[in-house]
């Protein structure tokens, strides 16, 4: 399985002075625990990181540093999640049928998430791993008042990985940038392009690092794991 991990953010909720990616957890960097989990499942068998082309030196140093075994290659990113997955995909070997896309930034989840996502993907065109939702949440409008409480049983938070048919995505992709949709995950391509997308049970763990409380509670879990 092709894995695209798209690690070319700036971190702003982070509020560091370089890529995220680069912080430590455990004495590791976020990206060298992402990459440690893409080596150690067995489905996966080539790893494209989408990143800046000014951090590709620290990233060649981590690869080397982690002795990986998988071919591994470096994408230009551009300047939104969006725009870099775009990238990743035109830089995918051509013989690529299907691909995951894993956050650099979830650097919890496990092979075996990996592994069940890239299993699940022979059946269906499109998948993302999600939770179900634990908290009552609320619409609230723009004056702070609350709008409508939504039936809980309906909503999951999307995680990655998420695996699509490469074609397929590519084409959702295209519109995108013809229609100018901006979204956060591809499977929100897939679901404006009205294309079934299936829910694989994800990870109560596999938390996107995106603040420095982030840090302290993926240091927790990895201490405890
Ligand atoms: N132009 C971008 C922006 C984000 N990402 C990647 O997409 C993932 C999820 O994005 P997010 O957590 O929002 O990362 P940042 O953009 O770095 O953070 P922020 O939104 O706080 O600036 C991260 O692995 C990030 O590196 C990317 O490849 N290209
Ligand atoms: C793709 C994602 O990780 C799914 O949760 C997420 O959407 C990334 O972007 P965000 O803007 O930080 O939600």
């Amino acid at each position: 399985m092709y894995l695209l991990i798209p690690a070319a953010g700036s971190g702003k909720r982070m509020g560091a002075d370089q890529n995220k990616l680069f912080l430590q957890v455990r004495s590791q960097s976020i990206i060298a625990w992402t990459l440690l989990a893409a080596q150690a499942a067995s489905s996966i068998s080539w790893i494209g990181i989408i990143s800046q082309p000014h951090d590709w030196e620290d990233f060649k140093a981590i690869m080397a540093d982690l002795k990986l075994t998988k071919p591994i290659e470096l994408i230009a990113g551009g300047s939104t999640r969006q725009e870099s997955v775009y990238n990743g995909l035109q830089a995918l070997p051509a013989d690529a049928q299907q691909v995951l896309i894993h956050d650099g930034a979830r650097c919890l989840a496990t092979p075996d998430l990996l592994n069940a996502c890239a299993e699940a993907i022979r059946h269906y065109r499109g998948l993302i791993a999600a939770v179900p939702v634990k908290d009552t949440i609320k619409i609230v409008d723009e004056s702070g008042i609350i709008q409508s409480t939504p039936d809980r049983s309906q909503l999951w938070a999307a995680q990655t990985p998420q695996g699509f048919d490469v074609e397929l995505l590519k084409q959702c992709h295209a519109e995108g940038v013809r229609q100018g949709w901006e979204v956060t995950d591809d499977a929100a391509l897939f679901e404006k392009c009205g294309i079934e997308v299936h829910i694989v049970l994800g990870e109560e763990t596999n938390l996107k690092i995106t603040t420095p409380q982030d840090l302290a509670i993926a240091e927790f879990i990895l201490t405890n794991r």
